[in-house]
């Protein structure tokens, strides 16, 4: 389990995050949301060591990882993978060289080990066929796919993703979406996501934190949503009319069952 306790996170005098406490669950999809500039990223950043919390503790499993040392945070840091929001692939390398990347930097196998293994984490993205192509010769939702693929290549207990969809059509993101999910149960991964996205959040999150302005605003299951009343949360999920309008038709049908 990661669980933060009382994370701050400062700039200069601009405070960005707020007394944050949150757990997210092993072998789950977790999901971050909030608004643009509410501290997503920055969050992430600190729970991956990129940033140096202000004060505060991020614990992996008990163990606090702001206050290891460097080689306990290089030997945390190869337990998790990372899929940012561009999927930064090197583009002189094709598909499979991509995916083989961290294995030629942090695994001792020989060369067909490596490509054995890479090619696995391919056929499970289904994109064997795709090994010898170079990143510019194939679509966004399929780098998206190489970059899962490549943070998946050293078995990482722990899967880092930020903004996963952005750019990508609602079909193409089920994809992602399902792919992430799918994998992180399979592997037993502890999964954290920032997303935007709402089709991801009623879809894929088992366990929700939602941001606002640098503070937890609420943290649960996506089932909770439904019927939540914390508004700051409702106005966020359910921007649109329509998704408006199934909140209530849902909450009616639960008010009927319940009576
Ligand atoms: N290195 C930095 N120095 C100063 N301010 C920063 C730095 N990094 C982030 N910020 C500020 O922290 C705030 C939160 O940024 P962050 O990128 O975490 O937001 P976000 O919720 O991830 O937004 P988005 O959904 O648009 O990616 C923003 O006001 C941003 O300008």
């Amino acid at each position: 389990m990661i669980e933060i306790n009382h994370l701050y996170k400062s700039f200069g005098d601009k405070e960005v995050l707020k007394d944050i406490s949150a757990t997210f669950e092993n072998g789950k999809t977790n999901l971050i949301i909030g608004q643009s500039g509410s501290g997503k990223t920055v969050l992430v950043k600190n729970l991956v060591g990129l940033l140096d919390p202000t004060s505060g503790e991020v614990l992996y499993d008990g163990r606090n990882f702001v206050l290891m040392d460097k080689n306990e945070k290089v030997a945390m840091r190869r337990e998790m993978g990372m899929i940012f929001q561009s999927a930064a692939l090197f583009d002189s390398l094709n598909v499979l060289e991509n995916v083989m990347f961290p294995l030629d930097m942090f695994s001792s196998m020989n060369y067909r080990e490596r490509m054995k293994r890479a090619q696995e984490c391919l056929a499970r993205v289904n994109l064997i066929d795709a090994e010898k192509k170079f990143p510019d010769e194939i679509s966004g939702g399929m780098q998206k796919r190489v970059a899962i693929a490549r943070a998946i290549a050293l078995n990482p207990k722990y899967l880092f993703c930020d903004e996963p969809n952005s750019g990508l059509d609602p079909k193409t993101s089920l994809v992602i979406d399902e792919l992430l999910h799918g994998i992180t149960h399979e592997f037993n991964i502890t999964t954290i996501i920032n997303t935007h996205d709402m089709n991801s959040v009623m879809g894929i999150g088992e366990k929700i934190i939602y941001i606002y302005e640098g503070k937890k605003e609420w943290e649960g299951k996506s089932s909770d949503i439904m019927m939540s009343t914390n508004e700051k949360l409702t106005d966020f999920v359910f921007a649109s009319d329509l998704l408006k309008k199934m909140k209530q038709n849902e909450m009616e049908k639960m008010r009927r069952n319940n009576s």
